[in-house]
């Protein structure tokens, strides 16, 4: 027999050896499925019985103060053991959830360890949920979260270590492979050296894309799992190359998260920032494929509109993203510009900090608390009031203790309320159910009798009571609320100051203006947001979140310094991984950063730990080759070695020409079986323009706009900034003209369109090309 036939003979023994093993787990997995199939029945019903039976257990008795509280102690107890069995009920059938998808794929990867000391080494198989064999005592499949599975994303075989509670463990790694399963079957299985499956990633990214993020537990690459892992980081930064899988780690992370602290951490505690609602809709299937519940997901933006949305008129980033990128003839645009940057600066947050503290000695400003017409308590009087306060206390304290106060003036001046003839008024347009309550008062605190000159009069005293109770209520909550403080007058005072303080912009008298006339017409621009808020939370307290454990920041370049600053506070007890790619910085107020330095001193150098994601996988090699050519320091980003078509370049003789073009390549792409093909422009307003005349050309195209929630397949005509974080197998950049991306601070724009492709890049454009498009150079 030669050689060759020996391997293919012994390949294909181990091959029939592991599908053996794969049948006989699967078996068990069967078996465990059923099982717990028939205990969920049986645990549905108990808690459905409870539910019903949950009123006939408890004894209700209010009579008195003792019984009462044997009621509540009774209410408690049911409610107790309801909760427990429910929670019982979701783990097990989180628990069936893993083993259905264990039992399609069981496991993905092998690695055989040898521990020093040990004799034998141990086959450790890597699934996405752990399962025990009959005996209880041995894992069939080991949670790729577990600390010995980090040997499979870490070691290539040879000498390895993992971390273990109880230690670092030594020993040799004597064989890693990777396996295909579908449905039970070993689709392929290959023994891999020094990088986790060039071949099996290269399947999975040349495959057209879906219209959710897909997870990479498979795959996850040694950088990445390091990201993944990492715990001792309060800060974690990521600065990673477009395409370099910052999103897929974050995600991993949160799976990991909850999988090492279960008994402590759960869905809830954890928080995603992302970059538009859009976004949460594309990322949103990959936790529950691993099993998990999603994290919490917002928008900095959202996240404002509930604090301030009340209040102001608030812009949202697109606005003002679509102001920065399209009114530059505006006469303020300059100092719009010079607004969003020095509102997001640190020197900016100082200055606020100073003036919150030189409030505690004067200048607060406070809203006179009005009821009817009338001035009730006078602003000077909550000043005069403030200021006798102790100094040496904090001003939100003392705030807290005019409030007290106020709580008790109010409660004087309702009752010097009781005799004014519109509480009469009142009374008699009380309808029937109001009547009755008082009535029913007046007969619960002494015998009414119903002819007693007494009971009469005591009756309209009630009444008046209930009248002016009522109405005093919304004055009551506003005095807990702090909303007698005037912070609007305050912010727009930062901006009265004829003087600017050293270090302020050259520009500032038109920061001055705008910022006013803006706060004055009820609305406020999005740069004012966050310091506006910060005042707010200097001056009353911070209203902070203590529940949150880990707070997640993706496309971490467009937040701005002080928005850090401020997440910090919110979020006092939450560790921090920041996720970003400065060359996609497209807002105004980030363009120029050059490095994450900035957010070392948020948690001190001690507590920060930065990772770098150099190689990309997203798009295929030419494309990376020929996007990180766009831009400065682009030569270390290292292409994912996947071919494909070079990117086209095509010039068309007008709008109608190019329009025709484009639409002809959707018809091809199409026709190649692309799923998803986005038509990216630069604007919103572009963006209408492309979605309509496409329509005309016949293509059938969607239309994505910032309010759009959910991402789907098919063709989507989509502004480069709400593209974000998301991918598509192909994109056709619709008007690469040097008169729509002329400009070099458009450039990370645009870098950021054309790393969105997958598979295929195509650009138009009319006259002259963009100037940001690389200089012709050879590929490497
Ligand atoms: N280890 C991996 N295995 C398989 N696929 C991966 C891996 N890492 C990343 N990918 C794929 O690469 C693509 C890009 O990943 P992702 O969106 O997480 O990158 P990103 O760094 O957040 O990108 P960007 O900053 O450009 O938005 C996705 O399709 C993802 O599934």
């Amino acid at each position: 027999m030669d050689i060759q036939n020996e391997q293919e003979e012994r390949i294909t023994a181990e091959l029939a050896e592991e599908q053996k093993r794969a049948d006989r787990v699967t078996n068990h997995i069967r078996t465990k499925i059923e099982e717990l199939e028939d205990r969920l029945g049986e645990k549905r019903e108990d808690v459905v019985e409870i539910r019903r039976e949950f009123w006939d257990d408890v004894t209700v008795n209010f009579e008195d103060s003792a019984e009462a509280a044997e009621t509540a102690a009774s209410l408690k107890q049911q409610a107790e053991v309801l909760f427990e069995r429910e929670h019982s009920h979701r783990h097990a059938r989180m628990q069936l959830n893993t083993l259905r998808k264990l039992e399609q794929t069981p496991y993905f990867g092998r690695i055989d360890f040898k521990e020093d000391g040990e004799a034998d080494a141990e086959a450790v198989y890597l699934g996405v949920g752990s399962l025990l064999d009959e005996s209880g005592g041995h894992y069939l499949i080991y949670d790729w979260r577990s600390p010995i599975s980090s040997l499979y994303y870490d070691y290539s075989p040879g000498p390895a270590q993992y971390r273990a509670p109880a230690g670092t463990i030594r020993g040799e790694m004597t064989l890693k492979r990777q396996f295909v399963i579908r449905n039970g079957r070993i689709r392929s299985m290959f023994d891999t050296g020094v990088t986790i499956g060039d071949e099996l990633l290269q399947e999975l990214l040349g495959r057209h894309s879906d219209a959710q993020m897909k997870g990479i537990v498979a795959t996850i690459q040694r950088e990445q799992n390091a990201i993944i892992r990492n715990e001792r980081a309060k800060l974690l930064i990521v600065q990673g190359a477009a395409g370099s899988g910052k999103t897929s780690a974050a995600l991993q992370r949160v799976a990991y998260l909850l999988y090492r602290y279960r008994d402590s951490l759960t869905a809830d505690q954890i928080v995603l920032f992302s970059p538009n609602p859009m976004f949460n809709s594309y990322v949103a299937t990959v936790l529950p494929e691993l099993g998990e519940e999603n994290m919490q997901q917002t928008t900095y933006q959202q996240y404002l509109e509930h604090r301030l949305g009340r209040s102001f008129d608030l812009e949202d980033p697109f606005t003002q993203m679509e102001y920065t990128l399209g009114a530059s003839d505006d006469p303020d645009y300059e100092a719009r510009m010079a607004s969003i940057r020095f509102k997001s600066d640190l020197l900016f947050m100082n200055a606020i900090e100073r003036y919150a503290a030189s409030l505690g000695d004067k200048g607060l400003k406070f809203k006179p608390i009005r009821f009817r017409g009338r001035v009730l308590v006078a602003a000077e009087t909550m000043e005069e009031k403030f200021y006798e306060l102790d100094r040496s206390s904090s001003i939100p304290n003392r705030l807290k203790q005019l409030a007290e106060w106020l709580l008790k003036e109010l409660t004087r001046l309702a009752k010097l309320e009781r005799n004014k003839s519109w509480v009469e008024e009142e009374i008699e347009l009380l309808d029937k159910e109001e009547y009755i309550r008082a009535y029913n008062e007046l007969s619960r605190k002494n015998g009414y009798h119903e002819d007693s000159f007494n009971d009469f009069e005591r009756e309209k005293r009630i009444l008046s009571t209930m009248v002016v109770t009522e109405k005093f209520k919304k004055l009551r909550r506003r005095a807990k609320l702090l909303r007698f403080l005037d912070v609007p007058a305050m912010y727009r005072q930062l901006f009265a100051a004829a003087e600017p303080d050293a270090g302020f912009p050259a520009e500032w008298t038109g920061i001055c203006r705008l910022t006013i006339a803006k706060l004055e017409s009820g609305a406020m621009f999005y740069e004012d947001a966050t310091p506006y808020l910060y005042l707010k939370e200097l001056l009353e307290g911070f209203h902070t979140n203590t529940k949150v454990r880990h707070v997640f920041v993706d496309e971490a370049q467009d937040y701005s310094a002080f928005q850090f600053h401020y997440l910090k506070r919110i979020f006092p007890f939450a560790k921090m991984t920041v996720l970003g790619d400065l060359n996609q910085a497209i807002f105004a107020h980030a363009e120029y950063r050059d490095s994450f330095e900035m957010l070392k001193g948020l948690y001190g150098e001690e507590a920060t730990e930065t990772v770098a994601l150099e190689r990309s996988y997203r798009s295929t090699r030419p494309i990376v080759e020929f996007t990180s050519r766009m831009i400065a320091g682009g030569e270390r980003i290292i292409p994912f070695n996947r071919e494909g078509e070079k990117p086209s370049l095509t010039a068309a003789g007008g709008r109608t020409e190019r329009l025709r073009l484009i639409a002809e390549r959707l018809r091809e792409l199409e026709a190649e079986g692309f799923r998803s093909i986005a038509v990216i422009c630069k604007t919103a307003e572009e963006s209408r323009e492309a979605h309509s005349l496409l329509q005309e050309e016949g293509a059938a195209v969607r239309l994505v706009e910032k309010e759009t929630a959910t991402f789907g397949q098919g063709t989507v005509v989509i502004p480069s900034y709400l593209a974000k974080g998301l991918e598509f197998d192909a994109v056709i950049i619709y008007n690469a003209s040097s008169s729509v991306y002329g400009k070099e601070n458009e450039r990370k724009l645009f870098y950021t369109a054309c790393t969105r492709a997958m598979h295929e890049l195509h650009i138009y454009y009319e006259d002259r090309p963009t100037p940001l498009l690389p200089p012709p150079g050879r590929n490497r």
